[in-house]
């Protein structure tokens, strides 16, 4: 099966997810509060462009039953994946309302370009295994942490750890694995060429999962920031103060 192929491709990278320091931090219990911030304000500013790729994904389909899939996914960030951000601000001690208005950096704005990218150019099998690695991986964390015991009452990312765990265990099939189904669906009726630029999209979304982690764990921001955030507040007081100046 097409999607058997691109979990045994994938694997080294989820191996390296699970014992990546922010994902084994969780686990643990302990994760430093910046790189909690860095990974909420990150995460919002991604998952708010989710919103509109998905969007974007609509306009490509046909039959109301592929639209519901991508309506549910747009209502499930809008009112459901907040949670886990408050579980991160809650033990950061942050105001998440204060974490709204981040400029993405650079990986961040990698993965986004991406999934735009696989909407503008790509089948509805590209789209799907672009999307695919973000509920997967979590999904995947989340049972290994939990088969590990790491939910337990001590650690206080276990409603972190659950509500990404949830959907494994509540009778239906897990989404994750709904889509995998979905995609071998298409992938039966697809040429080499979709299939080949779809298995990329998906390892490469696979990797910017890792870089997600990785760039929350050592806040990796643009290094020019100052000079190129012309849209952020920073940059309006910065020439503001200088037009006083002059
Ligand atoms: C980057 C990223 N990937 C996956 C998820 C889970 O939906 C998330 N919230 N953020």
């Amino acid at each position: 099966m097409f999607s058997d192929d691109l979990k045994k491709m994938a694997r080294p990278i989820l191996e390296e997810i699970y014992h990546h320091p922010f994902v084994t931090g969780i686990a643990k219990g302990q994760v430093a509060k910046k790189a909690l911030i860095f990974y909420v304000e990150q995460d919002y500013r991604y998952l708010t462009e989710f919103i509109k790729i998905y969007a974007n994904a609509i306009i490509k389909l046909d039959s109301r039953q592929d639209m519901a899939f991508f309506s549910d996914a747009i209502n499930f960030i809008l009112n459901n994946e907040s949670f886990p951000h408050q579980v991160f601000c809650q033990i950061a001690d942050v105001d998440y309302k204060k974490l709204q208005h981040a400029d993405p950096a650079p990986k961040a704005y990698l993965y986004k370009s991406h999934m735009h990218q696989a909407v503008d150019t790509g089948s509805l099998l590209t789209v799907l295994a672009a999307f695919q690695p973000c509920p997967w991986t979590y999904t995947e964390i989340a049972k290994k942490q939990i088969s590990e015991g790491a939910n337990n009452q001590r650690n206080p990312f276990t409603p972190w750890i659950n509500f990404y765990g949830e959907s494994s265990d509540d009778g239906n099939e897990p989404l994750a694995n709904q889509i995998f189904l979905w995609m071998d669906r298409l992938a039966a009726r697809s040429s080499d060429k979709e299939k080949n630029q779809a298995r990329d999209f998906f390892l490469k979304s696979c990797e910017l999962e890792w870089q997600f982690w990785e760039e929350a764990y050592y806040q990796q921001d643009w290094r020019f920031k100052k000079s190129h955030s012309t849209a952020s507040g920073d940059f309006i007081k910065w020439s503001n103060s200088n037009i006083q100046k002059f």
